[in-house]
Parts: C-alpha cells; structure tokens; sequence
C-alpha cells in the first residue's frame, strides 16, 4: 500500500506551474503575483496638503494672528500650481498639490475662513499636515513581491501606482468528471436505485474556492467507450482532469478498465476514506481518479488536490490553517491508515471532536464539519483529552 505521503508526491508532481499572464486587477483577485511588483512611481507622486486650508510660507505666521491675501485657490485636481507669493496664502484642499514655496498647512478651523483674505489665529510647525513626494513608495522599489496573494489592498495599491493588470500565475483550468451509470443530475426525476450527482458540483466548487477554473465535463455511464469519448470531448485546454468513481475492485470500474495501462497508474493509498486513488496522465493531460464515494472525494481533494493546485498556482501557504486541540470524546481509528475525520471545534472550550461517523457516505455530516481530523496511521484509540490535528475547513 502506498503511503499518503507517496501519492501527495506523485500528484504535485503530476502539476506544473501556471504561466504567468497580464490580468485585469479584478481578474487578479486571489491570484498570486508572479513576478515583483516595482513602483513605476512615487506614492505620494507629489507633495500635497493632508488638511483643508491654507498654504503659507513660515515667516508669514512667525507673528499671530496674521492676516494674508489669498493669491491662489488650489482645489485636489489643480495640474497648474504656480510658486506661492510671499505674504500671501493659498487656499488648499486635501489632496492638493503644494505651492512651492508653502511651508506650513494652517487647517480651516484655526482661521476664519476667508476667501479673499485669510485671519491666521494660530499655526502648526512647518511640515505637519504636509504629505511628501514617494513617502508611501518610492519610485523602483518592490512593492509587491512576487508571491504575493492579490487580495482588496493589494489590488489597491497596484491601481495607485497606475497598473490596469497584473503579472499573475493564471488560474488551474480543472475538468470535472464523474462516472456513474446510478448518477442523475439534481433537477431531474430519479428513479429507484438512482442517486443525485454530487461529486461534480462539490469538486468544481472546491476548485473555484481556491481560484481554480473548474468546468464539469457531464458526468459519464459505466462504460468505457463514453468515458474515453468525455475525456476527449473536454481534455483540450484543460491542466488537470479529475474523475471520481470507478477505481475500486468491483466489476464495471470504468476508469480503471478505461485508464490502466493508459498512461494512469492504480494505487491503493493507506488513508481512511479514500483508499483506492489513482494518478497519472491522459495524452499529456495530467490525470486524477478520485474514489466515487463523496466524502471519499472531497477528503482527497483536501489531501491531494488542494495542496498541489495552490502550489501550481503559486501559492506560498498551500495547507490549511492547523491547530492541535484536545479532544472532548474518544475516538477509534483503523490500524495501518491515516484516518481524516470530519470535525467540529469548539472555539470557546477550545477542544474538538469528531463530527458524524467515518463514513465515506455521510455527505451531511461533511456539510456540518468545521475542520478536519488527522489521525496517525500507527494510532488506533484516542482518550477524551489527547490531543489531535485539526485542519480548519472555511
Ligand atoms: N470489494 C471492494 N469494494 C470496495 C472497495 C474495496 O477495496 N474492495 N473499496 C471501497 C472504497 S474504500 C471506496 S472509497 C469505494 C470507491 O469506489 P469507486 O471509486 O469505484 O466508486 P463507485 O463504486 O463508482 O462509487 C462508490 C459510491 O459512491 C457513489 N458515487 C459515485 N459517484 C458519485 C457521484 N458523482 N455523486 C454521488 N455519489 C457518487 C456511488 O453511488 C457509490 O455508492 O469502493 C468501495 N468498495
Ligand atoms: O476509501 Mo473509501 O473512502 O474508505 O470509502
């Protein structure tokens, strides 16, 4: 049996990294840079008032109160600011470009507000309430490194610094597919002994959750013919083929008979659920085969799938968030297999504690977990109190 270890190896390196490509900012969201980000400018580019006011020169306010000639109006937006007249003030708004010559920011408040002529009662030192040219950035430096996840801030500062896109590693292109001849797609009248289609769906959105692009190939009967016809229908374009169902040991293993021999290699993982697995490529296309039971699904998505996509995507943190808590309950774990059980935390106890039963059927009770258990393959009993690994799902 293969270890997990082993089969997360042979999956990340079925993945290549994605190229990197010009992406619109809000294309960019949740995406990881590829390469640095230089500052083609300074931030602020020009020195500008942080008050509503008046732009002096020192020595006009040396002695107070004063009274001054306004000589310019100088609204945010102004491109045209001449030098500020000795003995004068300029009116200034936030944002505004700085006369030069202006020394100190005198806010509204500390005067009377005058249009033509200003009554100065009081001033702050010459510098405050001035905001200096590439005090945020200066023009060349690395603002964002490449690696970095492009969330709202990022996004932001990018579009201060004029960029319209960014060099970002393209999402993952996923195919989706899933063999079942018992599958109907949710909708549709079922009949008895058929069962709704939830392993696409749940795949291709755990995908996208991560900035994949999933599509879902529809899913296929037992038969070899269709499913080789599936695959060719959809594998062009495409980085990575997922399928799930038909690995096990029964007759009518539709990605087995189709695959083995083909490129995929079958491999029974020492993981509970999702012990049968396989890996490998269609053509060049690189090849997951999922077991068919959900949970057994989306349980190796989370071991495998993830880790390995977010890595080809350039992601520097590819694992979930971790914690080490107690548990509140016992729990048994198969000898020999690492166990994943679904999992609820309890934040205010700080504890957790096995959520639902280990079966690879119990859909709901994956739908209800928080986080997901790890239990070692050489550990078979855990006391209320141990301590086990928590994986934080969300
Ligand atoms: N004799 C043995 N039988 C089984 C073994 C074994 O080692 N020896 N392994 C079991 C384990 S563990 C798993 S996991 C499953 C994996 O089976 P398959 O990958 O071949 O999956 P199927 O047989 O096609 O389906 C299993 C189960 O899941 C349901 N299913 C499948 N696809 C979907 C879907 N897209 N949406 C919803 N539900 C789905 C399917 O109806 C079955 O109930 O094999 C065990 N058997
Ligand atoms: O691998 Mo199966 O997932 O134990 O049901």
């Amino acid at each position: 049996m293969r270890t997990v270890t082993e089969h997360a190896r042979v999956i990340a390196d079925l993945l290549v990294p994605t190229p990197v490509e010009a992406t619109t900012l809000t294309e960019s969201l949740g995406l990881v840079l590829g390469e640095d980000l230089r500052a083609p400018l300074d931030l602020p580019p020009f020195a500008n008032s942080a008050m509503d006011g008046y732009a002096v020169r020192a020595a006009d306010v040396a002695a107070l109160p004063a009274t001054l000639p306004v000589s310019q109006d100088i609204p945010a937006g102004r491109t045209d600011v001449g030098p500020l007249t000795p003995g004068t003030a300029a009116r200034i708004m936030t944002g505004a470009p700085l006369p030069p010559g202006a020394e100190v920011i005198v806010p509204v408040e500390r005067t009377d507000g005058g249009a033509d002529r200003v009554r100065i009662d009081s001033a702050p030192a010459p510098g405050i309430h001035i905001r200096t040219i590439g005090e945020d950035v200066h023009r060349g430096d690395v603002v964002l490194p490449a690696g970095t996840v492009i969330g709202a801030a990022q996004i932001g500062v990018a579009a201060a610094l004029g960029y319209a896109d960014l060099p970002v590693r393209r999402p993952l292109r996923v195919l989706v597919l899933s063999t079942g001849t018992e599958l109907v797609a949710p909708g549709r009248p079922l009949a008895p002994g058929q069962i709704y289609e939830s392993n696409a769906p749940m795949l291709a959105a755990a995908f996208t959750a991560i900035g994949a692009w999933a599509t879902i190939e529809h899913f296929v009967v037992d038969e070899v013919a269709a499913l080789r016809a599936g695959l060719d229908r959809a594998a062009a374009g495409t980085d990575l083929i997922v399928t799930s169902g038909g690995v096990s040991a029964g007759a009518y293993e539709v990605v087995k008979d189709a695959l083995t021999g083909q490129g995929v290699e079958f491999a029974k993982v020492a993981m509970q659920p999702g012990m049968p697995q396989g890996a490998g490529r269609y053509g060049d296309i690189p090849v997951v085969t999922l077991p068919g039971n959900p949970v057994s699904s989306y349980v190796s998505f989370e071991v495998f799938l993830r880790p390995a996509a977010r890595a080809a995507m350039g992601h520097p943190d590819i694992t979930r968030p971790t914690v080490t808590a107690p548990l509140s309950a016992p729990l048994d774990s198969p000898a020999g297999k690492r166990q994943f059980r679904r999992g609820h935390l309890n934040a205010v106890e700080g504890t957790v504690a096995a959520w639902g039963g280990p079966g690879s059927h119990l859909l709901a009770w994956l739908a209800g977990a928080d986080c997901m258990l790890v239990i070692p393959e050489d550990v078979t009993h855990l006391d209320a109190g141990d301590p086990v690994e928590a994986w934080l799902l969300g």
